[in-house]
């Protein structure tokens, strides 16, 4: 049977593992390097060519929301790479419509530099999608000169926006989604009075902005603290790393299981704040060897619970309960009231499935607690959760009886997470 997310079944047992590992993985191109890429590479007239690209539901949205804004595309999957002919929007003429799917990258990128466009354009997105707050990014944008039609709800997909966005200053708040801050500095260089970002709530998920600045860099533009003076997109050849939050189920499942995994392509050069969750790793007791593009994790048998904000780094949040699940004391998880506004509510999703299986997790305000206990054979829910399903599986590498519900969620960015796990 192919573990491809494509061919799935809707309920897929996974066997613990009969041995620990010990093997090294190169996980698939990073979900939002692949799509800051190639917003960056649509923008900038001229041919770039992306390598590592990762090819996932979420990144087949931005795919398609670029070229709907007329960029050309030579795409060889086989390849994992693009090659992008940009263009300049504020030269844009017809209406569109663009598609961003579940992809919150996608839709929170993609509008802002639809607004640069002198025409109409339709922004929309999965059911998921059109339950997640875009209000302040609309708000900003109108601010910026763009004229943005709620289609829906106010403050939520589907919206239309017509450009062209003037820019300016504009205050925006940062305790929701970075994805507000990225796809504005994103379209920043095309707006003609340039743009400055001043925020009225501190940041969450900071390294992906970080992540932003940098590619924006790689493609010739600069930004000075959260201002971009009007600039230029230069085409580039561009190789994306691998997925650093797709990285975490591997290197949890060696701590898991007293094993040993090393991710390719990763290491103290990368661009995205989610390589951090080693450390967390190593906190709670297994050994951590970092090189420049690998990191190593080691089981050590033993795993202690710990505190910690992850405001930073939350995609990892519920692989980290995954881990806190097999500790000898609780893990306290903070900071990251946010992502009851994912593809789910997450803290409520990871406490209600651990306490499925029979374990003492609560909800706190703005995280979670898992004390650790006896897991026992269960049938996992999922949301429609990417993340849901790649964590609940690490259960089962230890546990007999540990069943996914609806794992083909995983396709929004690791369609290939059930082959990667097999290997170990
Ligand atoms: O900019 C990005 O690529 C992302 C930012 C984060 O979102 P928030 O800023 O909404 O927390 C993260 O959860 C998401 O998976 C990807
Ligand atoms: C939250 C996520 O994605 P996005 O916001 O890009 O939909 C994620 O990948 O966990």
């Amino acid at each position: 049977m192919s573990l491809h997310a494509d061919d799935l079944p809707d309920v897929l047992a996974v066997a613990p593992l009969t041995a620990p590992p010990d093997v090294s993985l190169r996980p698939p191109g990073s979900k939002s390097i692949t799509n800051r890429a190639l917003i960056c590479a649509a923008l900038a007239p001229g041919r770039s060519t992306l390598t590592g690209m990762l090819f996932a539901n979420d990144t087949h949205a931005m795919l398609g929301a670029v070229r709907a804004l007329g960029a050309g595309l030579t795409v060889d999957e086989s390849a994992k790479t693009v090659l992008v002919d940009g263009i300049d929007p504020r030269e844009a003429s017809g209406e569109v419509h663009i598609d961003a799917r579940q992809s919150g990258t996608t839709g929170r990128f993609i509008l802002p530099a639809a607004a640069l466009r002198p025409a109409r354009g339709v922004v929309d997105g999965d059911p998921q999608l059109r339950a997640r707050p875009f209000g302040p990014l609309v708000d900003a944008l109108r601010e910026l000169g763009a004229t943005i039609e709620d289609l829906d709800r106010p403050g939520y997909l589907p919206v239309a926006a017509t450009g062209p966005v003037a820019g300016g200053k504009v205050a925006l708040p940062g305790h929701i989604s970075s994805q507000y801050l990225s796809g504005l500095l994103m379209a920043g260089p095309l707006m003609a009075d340039g743009l400055t970002v001043e925020l009225t709530s501190p940041l969450v998920s900071v390294p992906y902005v970080e992540s932003t600045t940098a590619v924006m860099a790689a493609f010739g533009v600069a930004v000075d603290g959260l201002t971009v003076a009007p600039q230029t997109y230069r085409p580039t050849e561009y190789a994306i790393e691998p997925d650093a939050s797709a990285a975490s189920y591997l290197l949890a499942a060696a701590a898991i299981t007293g094993g040993r995994v090393t991710v390719e392509g990763l290491g103290t050069r990368s661009l995205q704040g989610d390589v951090r969750f080693a450390d967390l790793l190593e906190q709670m007791g297994a050994r951590v060897e970092r090189g420049a593009d690998r990191i190593t994790v080691t089981g050590t048998g033993e795993l202690h619970g710990i505190t910690v904000d992850m405001a930073d780094i939350s995609d990892t949040a519920q692989t980290l309960a995954a881990v806190a699940a097999f500790a000898d004391s609780p893990t306290v998880v903070t900071g990251i009231d946010f992502i009851r506004r994912k593809e789910t509510d997450r803290i409520a999703a990871i406490v209600t499935e651990l306490r499925r299986t029979g374990l003492d997790a609560t909800e706190d305000v703005d995280g979670f607690t898992v004390r650790p206990g006896r897991i026992a054979p269960t049938d996992f829910e999922t949301y429609d959760d990417h993340r849901m399903a790649m964590s609940l599986a690490l259960l089962g590498l230890r546990v007999p009886g540990i069943r996914i519900r609806h794992p083909r969620c995983v396709s929004k960015t690791y369609p290939t997470y059930f082959e990667d796990l097999a290997r170990l």
